[in-house]
């Protein structure tokens, strides 16, 4: 992938569009507005138990859904992977067509519950059916009840840790091709699933296109989860100063990939807004997008770039280091 970084910090003052509809997975044009016209307002990150019953896990979202949305969420963010658990086992078999009419119940449940309660939904991934291939799946839902945005996950987690449980997404899901980001009533959101979050140059795109929250669905293991999960969260949003937000499945998932949890929302100088532990959880946090704002001032990291120095995708000949 080769992008343009555009260095230019976002000028204060200017409204956003009030709608955007799906444009299938398209950025936005390089138009970097501000949101600091969007009043704060509450994310909810809904970090459920995922069973091997897909009703019931489905019944579970909506329930939770409603809860967040009582208290006061306008933003309302599910797991990775919370229609069905994370195994192979289950991803053909639960695999839904967003395309078909009627062929989706993940589908009809978050354009129901967004419109019915007047939120914004991250809907967390599903396993996605399309042309004869399976994706791990995002759509976002705006409160009238419209697909916003369709990310598939960019990067698969392909994982061989000796003594560990070996993982490889790869051999059930093609990656997705295109990074997405969606205008939404509650600000300009960039989205990246789990692994996606450990590739700073998906983040470092999505600011440059004016994002001011990326959210990651997310599902870390136990080792990683431990080492990087918070570490991983609080690098994309202090490298880029701009909110981030990651929601996980509970640990009590059914399953042999056992999962971290500690669902998170990171300030852009680093603070952690809300953390849950890894039982099953709302966390709600206030967002205030004059933060961003705000840290860009006190450190203006995008001024200070040496560009000229060091660029992305330059080839690094061993010269270089001399
Ligand atoms: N579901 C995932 O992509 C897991 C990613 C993960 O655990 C990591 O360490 O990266």
């Amino acid at each position: 992938m080769n992008f343009h970084i555009d260095n230019s910090d976002i000028p204060a003052g200017i409204k956003r569009p009030n709608k955007c509809t799906y444009k299938g997975n398209n950025i936005p044009s390089s138009d970097p507005l501000p949101s600091l016209q969007i009043p704060k307002f509450k994310i909810a990150l809904c970090q459920l138990t995922v069973t091997s019953d897909k009703a019931m896990n489905l019944a579970n979202a909506r329930s939770m859904m409603e809860v967040a949305a009582e208290k006061g969420a306008r933003l309302v963010v599910l797991p990775e992977m919370w229609v069905c658990p994370y195994a192979n086992d289950y991803f053909a078999k639960c695999s839904e067509d967003l395309v078909v009419e009627n062929s989706s119940p993940a589908f009809r449940l978050l354009s129901e519950v967004s419109s019915r309660l007047r939120i914004t939904i991250v809907g967390g991934s599903l396993p996605e059916w399309s042309n004869g291939r399976l994706y791990n799946t995002c759509c976002v839902f705006g409160p009238d009840g419209e697909l916003k945005a369709k990310h598939r996950k960019l990067h698969l987690f392909d994982y061989y840790a000796p003594g560990d449980v070996p993982f490889r997404e790869s051999d059930f899901f093609s990656t997705g091709d295109k990074p997405t980001i969606v205008d939404t009533d509650v600000g300009r959101i960039g989205i990246g699933i789990c692994h996606d979050i450990r590739f700073p140059e998906l983040a470092m795109l999505y600011r440059a296109r004016g994002a001011d929250l990326i959210i990651f669905p997310g599902a870390f293991n136990m080792s990683t989860g431990e080492l990087l999960w918070e570490l991983e969260i609080k690098a994309r949003a202090v490298d880029n100063q701009f909110f981030v937000a990651a929601c996980s499945p509970s640990r009590d998932s059914t399953g042999s990939y056992t999962i971290w949890g500690h669902s998170m929302v990171v300030g852009p100088n680093g603070d952690i807004k809300t953390s849950s532990g890894h039982e099953e959880m709302i966390a709600i946090a206030e967002i205030d997008y004059s933060e961003n704002q705000l840290q860009r001032e006190i450190f203006p990291l995008q001024q200070l770039r040496k560009e000229n120095i060091y660029q992305l995708l330059e080839p690094c000949a061993p010269k270089h280091f001399v």
